[in-house]
């Protein structure tokens, strides 16, 4: 394993039942990269995601986070490596009985070492970092919009500091201008802190816009890894649906038209 790998994937299968969803997946994210996990609906990569973090475990396979694997270590490495990484999942997005300073402050509070004014102080840090008025804090998320949620669960994602982020379809939902604005704000939040991102999406204006590689998630294995330009070359019926129809050829032209 490379020094710089901050996931490793190795021969990972995975079956629910007689449904064999992954069988050999090998993967290495190095440290900074912002890699698009996409495949077929069903294609497991939302199961791949929960794997690399160990909400759910593969039958077969071994996956290594920051250099160590998963799972080994005692509770309290686990914990401290727990801590090295945000997740924005799809669904159950935000604590609907906490208002939105609770919600980001959650993960500072379950450390308890963090006192109130210090949990007050970099909540309102985070909110500031995703671009949200001072006032975003005393709202309920039923008072938010589609855009703000999604914001509030990034700092909450963003509060302790992580090293990786992980985004399940994190635009799914979002109207273009609100998606792209969101976009771009991951963008601008990946360089300032140097974030290693892996983001599952369908959408090809994200994945244009962010990723440094794409994977290609087909036949229960990682078909293909590589930069865009590349992926798009290749002879594969999910590849040329996925990236060579109008809507691919677009979005791929905006994204080089801003870099
Ligand atoms: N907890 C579970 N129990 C049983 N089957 C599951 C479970 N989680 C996922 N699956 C099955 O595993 C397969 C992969 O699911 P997964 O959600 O990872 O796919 P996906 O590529 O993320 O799909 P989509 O793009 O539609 O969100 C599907 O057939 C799904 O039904």
């Amino acid at each position: 394993m490379s020094d710089a790998s901050i996931i490793e994937l190795r021969g990972i299968v995975t079956r629910f039942g007689s449904n064999l969803v992954h069988d050999g997946i090998d993967l290495s994210v190095a440290r900074g990269e912002v890699v698009a996990l996409v495949g077929g609906s069903g294609s497991g990569k939302t199961t791949l995601l929960r794997h690399m973090i160990g909400l759910t475990r593969p039958a077969h396979g071994e996956v290594s986070l920051f250099g160590e694997q998963l799972f080994s270590g005692s509770l309290r490495e686990q914990r401290a490596r727990r801590r090295r990484f945000g997740v924005l999942f799809q669904h159950g997005a935000l604590f609907s009985a906490l208002n939105v300073a609770e919600n980001i402050g959650f993960p500072l509070r379950e450390l308890r070492v963090v006192t109130p004014k210090e949990i007050r102080d970099l909540v309102a840090l985070k909110l500031a970092m995703v671009e949200l008025e001072p006032s975003t804090a005393l709202l309920m998320p039923a008072e938010l919009s589609g855009g703000m949620v999604k914001r509030v669960a990034l700092a909450r994602a963003l509060a302790l500091e992580p090293e990786l982020l992980l985004l399940d379809e994190p635009t799914a939902g979002l109207d273009p201008d609100r998606s792209a604005a969101f976009v771009e704000l991951v963008r601008s939040l990946q360089a300032q802190l140097g974030l290693t991102v892996v983001l599952v999406t369908h959408d090809i204006d994200t994945l244009a816009a962010l990723s440094s590689k794409v994977a290609i998630l087909a036949e229960r294995r990682i078909i293909s890894y590589a930069p865009l330009e590349e992926t798009m070359k290749l002879d594969h019926p999910f590849v040329t649906s996925f990236f060579r129809g109008e809507l691919g050829r677009r979005a791929i032209a905006r994204s080089r038209e801003k870099s």
